[in-house]
Protein backbone atom coordinates (compact mmCIF):
# COMPACT_ATOMS: atom_id res chain seq x y z
CA UNK A 1 0.00 0.00 0.00
CA UNK A 2 1.64 3.59 -0.89
CA UNK A 3 0.84 6.58 0.89
CA UNK A 4 -1.00 8.19 -2.22
CA UNK A 5 -3.28 4.84 -2.50
CA UNK A 6 -6.83 6.15 -0.73
CA UNK A 7 -8.17 4.16 1.85
CA UNK A 8 -12.24 4.12 3.02
CA UNK A 9 -13.34 5.60 6.64
CA UNK A 10 -16.01 4.67 8.44
CA UNK A 11 -19.31 6.64 7.90
CA UNK A 12 -21.08 7.07 11.52
CA UNK A 13 -23.34 8.88 11.12
CA UNK A 14 -24.41 6.84 7.39
CA UNK A 15 -24.54 3.55 9.38
CA UNK A 16 -26.41 5.32 12.17
CA UNK A 17 -29.58 6.30 9.95
CA UNK A 18 -29.31 2.92 8.27
CA UNK A 19 -29.98 1.21 11.45
CA UNK A 20 -32.27 3.35 12.43
CA UNK A 21 -34.11 2.89 8.86
CA UNK A 22 -33.09 -0.98 9.39
CA UNK A 23 -35.25 -0.89 12.62
CA UNK A 24 -37.84 1.13 10.97
CA UNK A 25 -38.64 -2.01 7.96
CA UNK A 26 -39.02 -4.39 10.82
CA UNK A 27 -41.43 -2.69 12.40
CA UNK A 28 -40.06 -1.60 15.44
CA UNK A 29 -39.88 1.75 17.08
CA UNK A 30 -36.34 3.02 16.62
CA UNK A 31 -37.14 5.79 19.23
CA UNK A 32 -38.44 3.47 22.31
CA UNK A 33 -36.23 3.37 25.27
CA UNK A 34 -34.55 0.25 24.69
CA UNK A 35 -33.31 1.03 20.90
CA UNK A 36 -32.56 4.83 21.34
CA UNK A 37 -28.85 4.09 21.80
CA UNK A 38 -28.94 1.16 19.03
CA UNK A 39 -28.25 2.45 15.85
CA UNK A 40 -25.08 4.79 17.46
CA UNK A 41 -24.14 1.26 18.66
CA UNK A 42 -24.59 -0.87 15.91
CA UNK A 43 -22.76 1.29 13.65
CA UNK A 44 -19.95 1.49 16.55
CA UNK A 45 -19.77 -2.11 16.51
CA UNK A 46 -19.60 -2.33 12.61
CA UNK A 47 -16.78 0.13 12.48
CA UNK A 48 -15.13 -2.76 14.72
CA UNK A 49 -16.39 -5.62 12.56
CA UNK A 50 -14.85 -3.72 9.35
CA UNK A 51 -11.54 -2.20 10.92
CA UNK A 52 -9.71 -4.06 8.81
CA UNK A 53 -11.03 -1.96 5.92
CA UNK A 54 -9.26 0.73 7.22
CA UNK A 55 -5.48 0.29 7.33
CA UNK A 56 -3.70 -2.27 5.18
CA UNK A 57 -3.49 -5.41 7.47
CA UNK A 58 -0.01 -6.41 5.84
CA UNK A 59 1.67 -3.47 7.60
CA UNK A 60 1.62 -5.29 10.86
CA UNK A 61 4.59 -7.50 9.05
CA UNK A 62 6.68 -4.35 8.65
CA UNK A 63 8.71 -5.70 11.59
CA UNK A 64 10.85 -8.89 10.48
CA UNK A 65 14.20 -9.83 11.91
CA UNK A 66 16.54 -11.85 10.12
CA UNK A 67 17.47 -15.32 11.97
CA UNK A 68 19.52 -18.69 10.65
CA UNK A 69 15.85 -20.62 11.01
CA UNK A 70 14.86 -22.79 8.08
CA UNK A 71 12.63 -24.69 9.66
CA UNK A 72 8.75 -24.37 10.14
CA UNK A 73 7.04 -21.94 12.09
CA UNK A 74 3.77 -22.39 12.96
CA UNK A 75 1.46 -20.56 14.88
CA UNK A 76 -2.00 -22.87 15.81
CA UNK A 77 -5.45 -21.83 17.10
CA UNK A 78 -5.81 -18.18 16.32
CA UNK A 79 -8.98 -17.25 17.48
CA UNK A 80 -10.62 -15.88 14.64
CA UNK A 81 -13.98 -13.99 14.48
CA UNK A 82 -15.39 -12.47 11.19
CA UNK A 83 -18.66 -11.52 9.21
CA UNK A 84 -19.98 -13.09 6.29
CA UNK A 85 -20.75 -10.96 3.62
CA UNK A 86 -23.74 -12.84 2.30
CA UNK A 87 -25.61 -12.42 5.45
CA UNK A 88 -23.24 -9.97 7.95
CA UNK A 89 -23.64 -12.48 10.56
CA UNK A 90 -20.31 -13.98 12.21
CA UNK A 91 -18.20 -17.01 11.22
CA UNK A 92 -15.67 -17.39 13.79
CA UNK A 93 -12.80 -20.54 14.22
CA UNK A 94 -9.56 -21.15 14.42
CA UNK A 95 -6.70 -19.89 11.67
CA UNK A 96 -3.33 -22.09 12.24
CA UNK A 97 -0.41 -19.57 10.24
CA UNK A 98 2.65 -21.23 9.45
CA UNK A 99 5.49 -20.95 7.19
CA UNK A 100 8.84 -21.70 6.45
CA UNK A 101 11.41 -18.60 5.86
CA UNK A 102 13.09 -17.83 2.81
CA UNK A 103 17.01 -17.75 1.86
CA UNK A 104 17.20 -14.52 3.48
CA UNK A 105 16.15 -16.32 6.59
CA UNK A 106 13.30 -13.48 7.54
CA UNK A 107 10.82 -13.81 10.39
CA UNK A 108 8.18 -12.05 12.19
CA UNK A 109 7.03 -11.72 15.31
CA UNK A 110 4.48 -14.85 16.24
CA UNK A 111 1.82 -12.28 17.24
CA UNK A 112 2.18 -10.62 14.37
CA UNK A 113 0.83 -13.78 12.01
CA UNK A 114 -2.37 -13.16 14.68
CA UNK A 115 -2.67 -9.90 13.78
CA UNK A 116 -2.81 -10.38 9.93
CA UNK A 117 -5.57 -12.92 10.17
CA UNK A 118 -7.47 -10.19 12.62
CA UNK A 119 -6.90 -7.40 10.21
CA UNK A 120 -8.28 -9.65 7.24
CA UNK A 121 -10.78 -10.73 9.70
CA UNK A 122 -12.19 -7.91 10.18
CA UNK A 123 -13.94 -6.85 6.66
CA UNK A 124 -17.08 -8.29 4.85
CA UNK A 125 -15.41 -11.95 3.81
CA UNK A 126 -16.03 -15.40 3.01
CA UNK A 127 -13.71 -17.91 4.36
CA UNK A 128 -11.60 -19.02 1.26
CA UNK A 129 -10.66 -15.20 0.64
CA UNK A 130 -9.77 -14.62 4.05
CA UNK A 131 -7.48 -17.88 3.75
CA UNK A 132 -5.76 -16.74 0.68
CA UNK A 133 -5.31 -12.56 2.03
CA UNK A 134 -3.59 -14.33 5.00
CA UNK A 135 -1.16 -16.74 2.75
CA UNK A 136 -0.71 -14.22 0.43
CA UNK A 137 0.31 -11.40 2.71
CA UNK A 138 2.98 -13.71 4.34
CA UNK A 139 4.16 -14.59 0.82
CA UNK A 140 4.46 -10.84 -0.17
CA UNK A 141 6.44 -9.55 3.18
CA UNK A 142 8.36 -12.83 4.32
CA UNK A 143 9.36 -13.66 0.77
CA UNK A 144 9.49 -17.09 2.59
CA UNK A 145 10.20 -20.71 1.39
CA UNK A 146 6.88 -21.92 1.75
CA UNK A 147 2.94 -20.50 3.43
CA UNK A 148 0.20 -22.69 5.28
CA UNK A 149 -2.91 -21.43 6.66
CA UNK A 150 -5.51 -23.59 7.80
CA UNK A 151 -8.82 -22.26 9.03
CA UNK A 152 -12.05 -23.90 10.41
CA UNK A 153 -14.98 -21.93 11.08
CA UNK A 154 -18.62 -22.18 11.96
CA UNK A 155 -20.54 -19.95 10.18
CA UNK A 156 -23.85 -18.54 11.81
CA UNK A 157 -25.75 -17.65 8.64
CA UNK A 158 -25.90 -21.53 8.41
CA UNK A 159 -26.66 -22.49 12.34
CA UNK A 160 -29.12 -19.61 13.14
CA UNK A 161 -30.70 -19.40 9.83
CA UNK A 162 -31.69 -21.03 6.44
CA UNK A 163 -30.44 -24.36 6.39
CA UNK A 164 -29.89 -24.64 10.08
CA UNK A 165 -27.36 -26.92 10.40
CA UNK A 166 -24.81 -25.58 14.07
CA UNK A 167 -21.92 -27.20 14.29
CA UNK A 168 -20.98 -27.77 10.79
CA UNK A 169 -17.33 -27.05 10.31
CA UNK A 170 -15.82 -25.39 7.56
CA UNK A 171 -11.99 -26.14 7.01
CA UNK A 172 -10.17 -23.86 3.95
CA UNK A 173 -6.54 -24.08 3.11
CA UNK A 174 -4.09 -21.73 1.39
CA UNK A 175 -0.57 -23.55 0.10
CA UNK A 176 2.02 -21.51 -1.37
CA UNK A 177 5.76 -21.99 -2.08
CA UNK A 178 7.76 -25.32 -0.50
CA UNK A 179 4.14 -26.65 0.53
CA UNK A 180 2.67 -26.11 -3.04
CA UNK A 181 5.56 -28.61 -4.15
CA UNK A 182 6.49 -30.79 -1.51
CA UNK A 183 3.80 -33.22 -0.92
CA UNK A 184 5.72 -34.65 2.10
CA UNK A 185 6.41 -30.95 3.50
CA UNK A 186 2.56 -30.07 3.50
CA UNK A 187 1.53 -33.92 4.87
CA UNK A 188 3.97 -33.00 7.80
CA UNK A 189 2.56 -29.23 8.42
CA UNK A 190 -0.86 -30.44 8.05
CA UNK A 191 0.05 -33.52 10.53
CA UNK A 192 0.66 -31.20 13.01
CA UNK A 193 -1.82 -28.58 12.20
CA UNK A 194 -4.67 -31.48 12.47
CA UNK A 195 -2.96 -33.30 15.25
CA UNK A 196 -5.10 -31.48 18.50
N1 LIG B 1 -18.16 -20.30 -0.26
C1 LIG B 1 -18.63 -19.65 0.81
N2 LIG B 1 -19.95 -19.53 0.95
C2 LIG B 1 -20.40 -18.87 2.03
C3 LIG B 1 -19.58 -18.32 3.00
N3 LIG B 1 -20.36 -17.73 3.94
C4 LIG B 1 -21.62 -17.94 3.56
N4 LIG B 1 -21.68 -18.62 2.40
C5 LIG B 1 -22.78 -19.11 1.57
O1 LIG B 1 -23.21 -18.10 0.72
C6 LIG B 1 -24.39 -18.58 0.09
C7 LIG B 1 -25.30 -17.45 -0.29
O2 LIG B 1 -26.33 -18.07 -1.02
P1 LIG B 1 -27.64 -17.36 -1.55
O3 LIG B 1 -28.48 -18.42 -2.19
O4 LIG B 1 -27.25 -16.17 -2.37
O5 LIG B 1 -28.31 -16.78 -0.22
P2 LIG B 1 -29.43 -17.43 0.70
O6 LIG B 1 -30.69 -17.59 -0.05
O7 LIG B 1 -29.50 -16.61 1.96
O8 LIG B 1 -28.81 -18.88 1.00
P3 LIG B 1 -29.02 -19.89 2.20
O9 LIG B 1 -27.98 -19.59 3.24
O10 LIG B 1 -28.81 -21.24 1.58
O11 LIG B 1 -30.41 -19.68 2.75
C8 LIG B 1 -24.97 -19.59 1.07
O12 LIG B 1 -24.88 -20.85 0.48
C9 LIG B 1 -24.02 -19.51 2.28
O13 LIG B 1 -23.88 -20.73 2.96
C10 LIG B 1 -18.18 -18.45 2.81
O14 LIG B 1 -17.34 -17.99 3.60
N5 LIG B 1 -17.77 -19.12 1.71
ZN1 LIG C 1 -23.64 -16.02 5.39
Amino acid sequence: MTAVEARPVFDQARAEAAVRELLLAAGEDPDRPGLKDTPARVARAYAEQFAGLYDDPDDVLDTVFDENHAELVLVKDIPMYSTCEHHLVPFFGKAHVGYIPGRSGRITGLSKLARVVEGYAKRPQVQERLTTQVADALVRRLQPAGVIVVMEAEHLCMAMRGIRKPGASTTTSAVRGIFQSQASTRAEAMSLIMGR
